[in-house]
């Protein structure tokens, strides 16, 4: 199994991050991981904070001369900014006579639609920066550095992810479009909405364009393919073992994704039975499917088709528009507090899909094939495929 956890405070020291379980071998670069880091930090639409505050990117153990050793691996990324920020954030007690700069204004002000209000209902505390300090989707920057460890380790097994941005607000890319394959992601990256196709792409500028004139903020959606899965991962016997409940669960819990959809979703419940499965065809290379609209799942089970999960974000709840709260200092109506924000974070969702992805399906394949070092999980994975009966062999379509 393995188990990861994130620790860090959007504008604290730096995020930490653990892994463990993973097999000995694999090659971990500080190169690969901020390549990674960096894919999340671009994106058409993103706020000032983008442009001036590094990822510093130190691994601290379970990796020696460029592979993994077995041992659990742990990852700091500095925030450049934290000189900034180390009264506000000071974890030593404050002297009480400090003045309010340096502990920082309290925030009274909560924003519909963050988690300010309930967690200072929930963790007692009577302003918001205790609580959007860690909601904030800064900490996604850990999430990935772990998602290109884990990335390298499929790769090595021939799985590979990519993901594109399908839509922004109202304007989406056209059903039937050419979805993109692992060896794009350098177009991907090069296009700041990271949209494979060109046309929606410069409806998509435009949109984000006109929500920034306007004072106001979007959403979107992602979508991440993964390649090259064997059929199996995950299990039908149990709801938690299901590999399209651990998705879920997963794109879930990147902050603002509300939806989640794997292959066509929703629009299959709009589909009859007799056009929303995928038949099975015999050929020469053994059983196929001449359509994907499960998208890579059936029982929970990878199929071994290309895995296709899409995630909803809703649009950035700090407005510069601002919304209608109440100052819970005063009791009185207010505009809820803004200092700065994105305007549409969905490309960089994409990327923060990838690694979680790159988590589950990781974990899956180790639960599975096992192996204390990435050759034995190799093997055990190639054995499996070799004793599949001829009969139940499926055309690989990826
Ligand atoms: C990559 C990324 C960037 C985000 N940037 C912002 C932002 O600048 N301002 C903001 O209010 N919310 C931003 N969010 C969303 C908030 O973190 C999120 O809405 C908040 O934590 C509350 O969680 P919930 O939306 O899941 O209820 C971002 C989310 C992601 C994934
Ligand atoms: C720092 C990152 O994203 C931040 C996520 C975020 C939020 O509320 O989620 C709010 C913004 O921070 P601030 O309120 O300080 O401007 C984003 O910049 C990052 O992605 O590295």
């Amino acid at each position: 199994m393995l188990r990861w956890l994130t620790a860090g405070e959007s504008h604290g020291p730096e995020l930490i991050a653990v892994l463990e379980g993973l097999p000995a071998g694999v090659p971990v670069t500080r190169a690969a991981i901020q390549l990674d880091l960096q894919r999340r930090r671009l994106g058409f639409g993103r706020g000032a904070r983008m442009k001036f505050e590094q990822d510093d990117l130190s691994i601290s153990g379970g990796v020696r001369h460029g592979r993994s050793l077995g041992s659990p691996i742990a990852l700091r990324v500095g925030n450049s900014e934290w000189a900034k920020w180390s009264e506000v954030m000071s974890p030593d007690p404050l002297d009480d006579e400090l003045s309010t700069s340096g502990r920082g204004a309290p925030l009274t002000r909560p924003r519909p639609g963050h988690a300010d209000l309930v967690g200072m209902q929930k963790y007692d505390f009577d302003e918001a920066r205790p609580i959007l300090e860690r909601a904030s989707a800064r900490e996604t920057a850990a999430r990935v550095a772990l998602g290109a460890v884990v990335r390298s380790f499929l790769n090595e097994l021939g799985i590979h992810l990519v993901s594109h941005t399908i839509a922004i607000g109202t304007v989406r890319v056209p059903d039937g479009t050419e979805l993109p394959h692992p060896a794009d992601v350098d177009a991907l990256d090069a296009d700041p909405l990271r949209c494979f196709d060109p046309t929606t792409a410069a409806l998509m500028y435009a949109e984000v364009e006109a929500a920034h004139k306007e004072g106001d903020t979007l959403g979107g959606v992602v979508e991440v393919l993964a390649y090259g899965l064997p059929p199996g991962l995950g299990s039908h016997v149990h709801w938690d073992r299901r590999l399209d409940s651990q998705l879920a669960g997963a794109l879930m819990g990147i902050q603002a994704i509300k939806g989640v959809e794997v292959g066509d979703g929703f629009e299959t419940t709009r589909r009859r039975g007799s056009v929303a499965h995928d038949e099975l065809f015999v050929g020469p290379d053994g059983i196929s499917r001449q359509t994907d609209r499960a998208g890579g799942t059936e029982g929970g089970m990878s199929t071994g088709t290309v895995l296709r999960v899409r995630a909803g974000m809703k649009p950035i709840a700090t407005i510069p528009h601002a919304l209608r709260t109440v100052d819970v200092a005063t009791g009185e109506a207010s505009p809820a507090h803004h200092q700065r924000s994105d305007v549409c974070a969905v490309p960089a969702a994409g990327v923060v899909a990838e690694a979680m992805v790159a988590l589950v399906i990781a974990n899956s394949v180790i639960e599975k094939f096992g192996g204390d070092s990435v050759g034995e999980t190799k093997r055990n994975l190639e054995s499996y495929l070799t004793h599949i009966p001829a009969s139940l062999t499926s055309a690989q379509d990826n």
